[in-house]
């Protein structure tokens, strides 16, 4: 499937969702007319191929387009600092994604959260290091805004298909993104508990800040496994533990990407996603040298009048 270029009303309009699976969501069900599309980008190349397809649409609308990758490539064989999330996020643009649903696999650090649970956070808290965190850069600087990283319109469709899935949900929360691969120590585990957040995960960032540039709505399904190493009654987190878990968590989480995008409505005019470049240039487009408008035309060309 090839995509209109972004600055084409075309492309501005039609609603295309993106599901990037991690741990334990290697595939998605129901796709039909598949394709698997092996893309280059820039920044390198994607954690796979993506598969493309369409996905059935409620109340006799015709099918929405899909596009699945799983994060850590088929077999799991990136770690989450392995992982090229420009690459990725700047395939699913290529692809045409407007809408993204990010699946992710999360320790609880709440008893309340327990494991199984599905929680649709509404903040992070960045503990990664040494992540690429912009497609900006070499001579054209922009700052996207972040204080609500989560498109509040793709969390309210993830919420409502959670719930018609009867799910145990957690409306909101604060998710932790550490750089691993090791879990946390318990001093670590008890200081992100002080700082008020509930989850905590490997890879939900850079992932929604990518996103935020490359102006696609990101939406976060935290699946709990575990509770991490803080509970006193409970087994440490172990890849055993999670994995166990993962396995009825990834059925529950395809069920609700297929009825998020059941759902779906047929443009963007009814599900806006976020126009987050519109204010953020500050370069003199002047200044900003051939190589990197080539670099950037996808995420920024059409914001960039042509010198
Ligand atoms: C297998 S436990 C740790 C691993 O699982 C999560 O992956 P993802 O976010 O892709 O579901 C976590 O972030 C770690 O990468
Ligand atoms: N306890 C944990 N810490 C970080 N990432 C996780 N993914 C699943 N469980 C996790």
């Amino acid at each position: 499937m090839s995509a209109p270029h972004p600055a084409s009303p075309e492309a501005r309009d039609r609603l295309v969702l993106g599901v990037v699976g991690g741990s334990g969501l290697y595939e998605i069900e129901g796709l039909t007319e598949v394709e698997k599309v092996a893309l280059e980008t820039p920044f390198g190349r994607p954690s796979d191929a993506y598969t493309v397809g369409v996905l059935p649409r409620e109340g006799g609308l015709p099918p929405v387009r899909a596009v699945f990758l799983p994060r850590h490539g088929r077999g799991h064989v990136l770690l989450p600092s392995e992982i090229n999330f420009r690459a990725n996020v700047h395939g699913f643009k290529q692809l045409g994604v407007t809408h993204l649903v990010s699946v992710s696999a999360v320790g609880s650090l709440r008893e309340g959260i327990a494991p199984g649970h599905v929680v649709v956070p509404d903040q992070f808290i960045d503990r990664t290091n040494g992540r690429a965190q912009t497609f900006f850069g070499g001579g054209l600087v922009a700052h996207v805004q972040m204080g609500d990283p989560v498109d509040a319109g793709l969390r309210e469709r993830l919420l409502r298909a959670a719930e018609a899935e009867g799910a145990n949900i957690h409306a909101r929360g604060t998710c932790v993104v550490m750089e691993g691969p090791a879990f946390s120590t318990r001093a670590e585990s008890n200081l992100y508990r002080a700082w008020g957040a509930d989850v905590i995960g490997m890879t939900a960032l850079p992932e929604a800040k990518l996103a935020r540039e490359a102006e696609i709505a990101y939406a976060l399904l935290a699946m709990a496994t575990d509770y991490d190493c803080w509970h006193q009654s409970e087994e440490e987190v172990s890849v055993e533990a999670v994995v166990a878990v993962l396995k009825a968590n990834a059925a529950l989480s395809r069920r609700i990407v297929r009825r998020v995008a059941a759902a779906l409505p047929l443009t963007t005019a009814e599900l806006p996603y976020p126009q987050a470049l519109t204010h953020a240039l500050i370069t003199d487009p002047a200044r900003v040298p051939a190589e990197t408008r080539r670099r950037l035309d996808l995420i920024a060309g059409h914001l960039l009048p042509p010198v």
